[in-house]
Parts: C-alpha cells; sequence; structure tokens
C-alpha cells in the first residue's frame, strides 16, 4: 500500500486540553493536513479501545486517511484497520504477518540500524524511529536517538521500497532541522513525521497540523544542498569577488556569539568587513534577532552563554539564517565535546569551521592531536577526505583552516592557499575567520534570497564559506608586507585596515582557489 506518511498523527486522550473532546480534536488534526493516523490508548481497556478505534475509523474514512492501531492486532482486525504499530518487544513481526491480511501494513519502532535491518528482513512496510528528542508523553528508558543520528539508522533502508517517520519529542519548531538531519549519504531521508502532543495537547489542533504539514512539504519541494553545483576555479574566483561586493552593499546583520577574549576584535573585523555586528548573549532576545536577515556565528571558545547559542541557533533554524560554528577546542576535553554535541543535535549547522584539531575531533579521529585550543603535528595525510567527510556527516559546509585551508559541502572540495605567519601570532585569527564566513553566509543569504537551496538557508553557503576565509587570508597577505607592519602588534591593527581596504576586484585577483574535486 502506498500511503503518505507526511504527517503521521498518533492518538493519545490524556494530552487533550480541557474543553476539547476526541474527535474535534482528531477532526481538526485531519483538516489541518494529517495524513495517516494511528489509534494509540495506553490507559485504554479493550472495550474502550475497541470504541475509540471504530469512531477513528469513521472520522478517518471521511477524510480518506489510513487508520493504523498500536499493538492490537485483534482491535485491527475487529475494525478493518490499514495497518498495525508494533514495538520491539510486542507481538513478533513474523506472527502479526501471518494473523494479518496481506493486505494490512506493518509498521516497526526502531532506535538502531541492526533492529531495521531485522524489520526489513520481517517484511514491515514502514519504520518509525525514535525516541529523537526528550519528551514529556512518553517515558523513555534508552538513551534518545538524537537528530543527527536518523540518517545512519535510515541508510539501512537504502534500497528497499520501506517508508520511516520520526517520533519523540517532535514539533514545528524542530520539525524541518529534524527531516533535514535525515538525509543519508545516498540521498534518502524520512518519509515524514510522528507527533502526539504538539497536535493533540494544542487547543488549535488544526493550525497546528498545518504548521507541521508545511514543513514537510516545504522540506520535500526543496533542494536539500548547500551548494549551486558545479564550480571551477575561475568561476569561483569570480564568485568570491561577487560575494564581498553583497557584504559592501548589504551590510548584513552579522549576530555573534563569541568567546570572551575575541569580542572586540571580531567586531571590528566584521564593521571593516562592511556589515553590522551585534555581540548578543541573552536567550530571551534571540528569537528577535532571529528575524533580522543576516548571519549567526556561534564560537564557544569560552563556552559560555550555551543557553542563548541553543535558543539562538534553534530560531535561526525556523527564520533561515545561516548558522556558523566554531567548535573552538573541541578536541581539547571530554566537556567541549559533549557540548559540541548538545548544539549540533538542538540545531542544524550551515557551516562548520575548524583548525585540524577541531575538525579531528568532531570526526572522532585521532589523526591530528589537540593542543588547548591549537592543533599539534602537520595535518591530515588526506584533508579533503576528512572535510568531504564531515560535511556529508553533518549535512553543512566544513571549513578547515591552517597553512592550506579546505573546503567541501560534503561533494565538491575547493583547497585554499592564502595567508601569512603572522595570523598564527596573534590571538583569535581563527575567530575573526569564523566571524568573516558568518558575515558573507548572511550576506550571500540575504542576496541571493530567490536561490533557496535548501529549507534552512538560502544561497551559496561553498562559495560564502570560501569567500570568508579568503578576504581574511588575502588581506593578512597585504598587510604583512606593509613597511609599519614590524611583528605581530603592528600586524593585527594593519590586518583590520586591510580588510576594510579589500576591494572585490582585489579578492578576486589574488585568491588562490582550486577545486580539488
Ligand atoms: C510511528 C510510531 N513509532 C513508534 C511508536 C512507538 O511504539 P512502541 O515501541 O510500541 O511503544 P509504545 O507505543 O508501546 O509506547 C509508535 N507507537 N508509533
Ligand atoms: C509513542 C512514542 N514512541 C516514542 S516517543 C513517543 C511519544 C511521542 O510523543 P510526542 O510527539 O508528544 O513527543
Amino acid at each position: 500500500m502506498d500511503f503518505d506518511y507526511s504527517l503521521y498523527l498518533v492518538t493519545n486522550r490524556d494530552c487533550l486540553p480541557d474543553g476539547i473532546t476526541y474527535e474535534e480534536s482528531l477532526e481538526q488534526a485531519l483538516k489541518g493536513g494529517v495524513t495517516i493516523v494511528q489509534v494509540r490508548e495506553k490507559s485504554a481497556d479493550t472495550g474502550e479501545f475497541l470504541e475509540i478505534a471504530r469512531a477513528t475509523k469513521r472520522i478517518c474514512d471521511k477524510y480518506n486517511v489510513p487508520l493504523i492501531i498500536d499493538d492490537r492486532i485483534d482491535i485491527a482486525l475487529a475494525v478493518g484497520a490499514d495497518g498495525v504499530h508494533l514495538g520491539q518487544t510486542d507481538m513478533p513481526l513474523e506472527v502479526a504477518r501471518k494473523l494479518l491480511p496481506a493486505n494490512v501494513i506493518i509498521g516497526i519502532s526502531c532506535r538502531t540500524s541492526e533492529e531495521v535491518k531485522r524489520a526489513v528482513a520481517g517484511g514491515a512496510d514502514y519504520i518509525g524511529i525514535g525516541t529523537i528528542y526528550a519528551t514529556s508523553t512518553k517515558v523513555v528508558k534508552t538513551p534518545l536517538v538524537g537528530p543527527r543520528n536518523i540518517g545512519e539508522i535510515l541508510a539501512a533502508l537504502d534500497d528497499t521500497s520501506v517508508k520511516s517517520v520520526a517520533i519523540g519529542g517532535i514539533k514545528s519548531t524542530n520539525a524541518v532541522r529534524t527531516l533535514f538531519g535525515s538525509i543519508t549519504a545516498s540521498g534518502k531521508s524520512l518519509d515524514g513525521l510522528a507527533v502526539i502532543s504538539d497536535i493533540v495537547a494544542s487547543r488549535e489542533p488544526l493550525i497546528a497540523a498545518k504548521r507541521l504539514k508545511d514543513s514537510v512539504s516545504h522540506f520535500k519541494a526543496s533542494r536539500t544542498r548547500f551548494s549551486l553545483g558545479d564550480y571551477t576555479t575561475e568561476s569561483l574566483k569570480g564568485s568570491v569577488g561577487k560575494a564581498l561586493k553583497y557584504v559592501r552593499q548589504l551590510s548584513p546583520l552579522v549576530h555573534q556569539i563569541t568567546n570572551t577574549v575575541v569580542t572586540t576584535q571580531s567586531a571590528n573585523a566584521t564593521i571593516a568587513l562592511g556589515a553590522s555586528p551585534i555581540m548578543a548573549t541573552s536567550p530571551e532576545e534571540m528569537e528577535d534577532l532571529a528575524k533580522i536577515p543576516g548571519g549567526l556565528l556561534i564560537n564557544f571558545g569560552t563556552l559560555t552563554s550555551l543557553e542563548g547559542m541553543i535558543a539562538a541557533g534553534q530560531y535561526a533554524n525556523q527564520n533561515k539564517k545561516p548558522i556558523i560554528f566554531d567548535p573552538v577546542g573541541v578536541g581539547a576535553t571530554s566537556f567541549r565535546k559533549l557540548k559540541a554535541a548538545e548544539l549540533l543535535n538542538a540545531w542544524q549547522a550551515t557551516v562548520i569551521k575548524g583548525n585540524p584539531a577541531e575538525i579531528g575531533a568532531l570526526s572522532n579521529s585521532s589523526e591530528v592531536q589537540s593542543k588547548g585550543v591549537d592543533s599539534a603535528g602537520s595535518g591530515f595525510a588526506d584533508p579533503a577526505s576528512v572535510v568531504r567527510a564531515l560535511a556529508l556527516r553533518e549535512r553543512c559546509v566544513v571549513g578547515m583552516t591552517g597553512e592550506v585551508d579546505w573546503v567541501s559541502d560534503g561533494k565538491h572540495v575547493a583547497r585554499l592557499a592564502n595567508g601569512h605567519s603572522l595570523l598564527g601570532h596573534i590571538t583569535g585569527s581563527g575567530c575573526m575567520v569564523g566571524t568573516s564566513v558568518a558575515t558573507f553566509c548572511g550576506a550571500l543569504s540575504v542576496a541571493e534570497k530567490k536561490v533557496s537551496l535548501n529549507p534552512l538557508a538560502d544561497g551559496d553557503m561553498f562559495v560564502a564559506t570560501i569567500a570568508g576565509i579568503s578576504a581574511v587570508a588575502v588581506a593578512s597577505e597585504i598587510a604583512a608586507l606593509r613597511p609599519d607592519v614590524q611583528g605581530p602588534g603592528t600586524f593585527l591593527p594593519a590586518l583590520i585596515d586591510e580588510l576594510s581596504k579589500l576591494t572585490p576586484e582585489v579578492l578576486s585577483e589574488k585568491v588562490n582557489v582550486e577545486i580539488v574535486s
């Protein structure tokens, strides 16, 4: 059976708000766009369950929407349901299959690839992956799956026609991020989202369902990459200059939650580039700030304002604002690694920028070690593969900075070879690059609003990342040659000067970029 799993409502009368009946809520939800309904009433005895299932079937039939029954094969048979949903400890799939007519579908709850493989081998029609986020609707004893792990679990469905939904803590605020996080290396993604409380507990179930349905439809209709596609070295040289023109013309707001060491320096670099910085950290102001077009930089160098970082990122995703994540020193302590994972699970990053040790730590590689916030040793043997793999896994653009910089969107890899050794002798030059990338991403997301490349950010973020890294690197080369620059102390103000004087023409001419794949 080819059902539409886009918005999968799971019922729960215990969640209903006072004054709204089960039938009213269900009918409103169906009017709002629910495409499939499951009756899951944990507190009902058999007679009551049967009654609810019959009432639900009547309403679903009116809207021509299929009905699934949780756990109870007898009830599914009694009401002529379209399917049953079984958990890992419910009746085994093979037994259920024998008891049910061939046209009745079976869904299985899964939280690992192994469970998915068993469900596929047993002939499941769809899987429910969860629990994704924390939820108060169900007591969950297993670790949360998290949005970043859905893709890996889903990959076990490659080359099958088995459908999939995610469940657990899904709301309109995290719907697109959940779907985006589910994209597998082969381009597969979830077929839909399963939801209880965001619809059932709402006083306006029609609006709640519509919001979710719009997010799923929008996701399914949009492109899911951050870059436009075919690049050549020549086209990139022109594009970075054009990107600087946009920064200067549009002067985007660059919201930065950054570390206490570099705040002033980063704000000055933003102004020098021609944009407008705001260094706000309070969670209470994140919703308003996210509505102003531009870029968001989240740099966790001194690991303060984590609450603000989570709120800022979530609102940014909702407003299609690019998020540039600079996981400063993430390899230095296990606490930082934990916090980086928490942030990457809370929102979808557009760009991750780091030095080799930081990119290595996020890639779970020990090839390059960290020395505090710096990298130790000579770098990766195959940096192109490292950045491409992390970009694919995190579904974003990755920029790895060093003597040579590497940028990937998960498909293409660009190699950049500008910069001066004096950058290594001042504090916060890496953070300045993060600021610059956020500035260019902000400008391109505004300038290329009509080029909707994916549901979480507009504009070509691969080009923006290359431009952001190159602007600082090229300005550093020019600054270092100035006769007044005697060393790190005189280099820093000269670098800010040269950033402000950098022209699109000079950037295009001096950028040393090469597409390596
Ligand atoms: C679509 C969907 N996915 C998962 C579940 C959870 O089912 P189960 O594992 O049986 O857990 P309980 O429903 O018994 O709490 C579901 N019902 N629907
Ligand atoms: C049934 C179920 N299985 C995993 S989480 C969950 C509850 C989902 O409810 P909500 O959408 O309110 O988080």
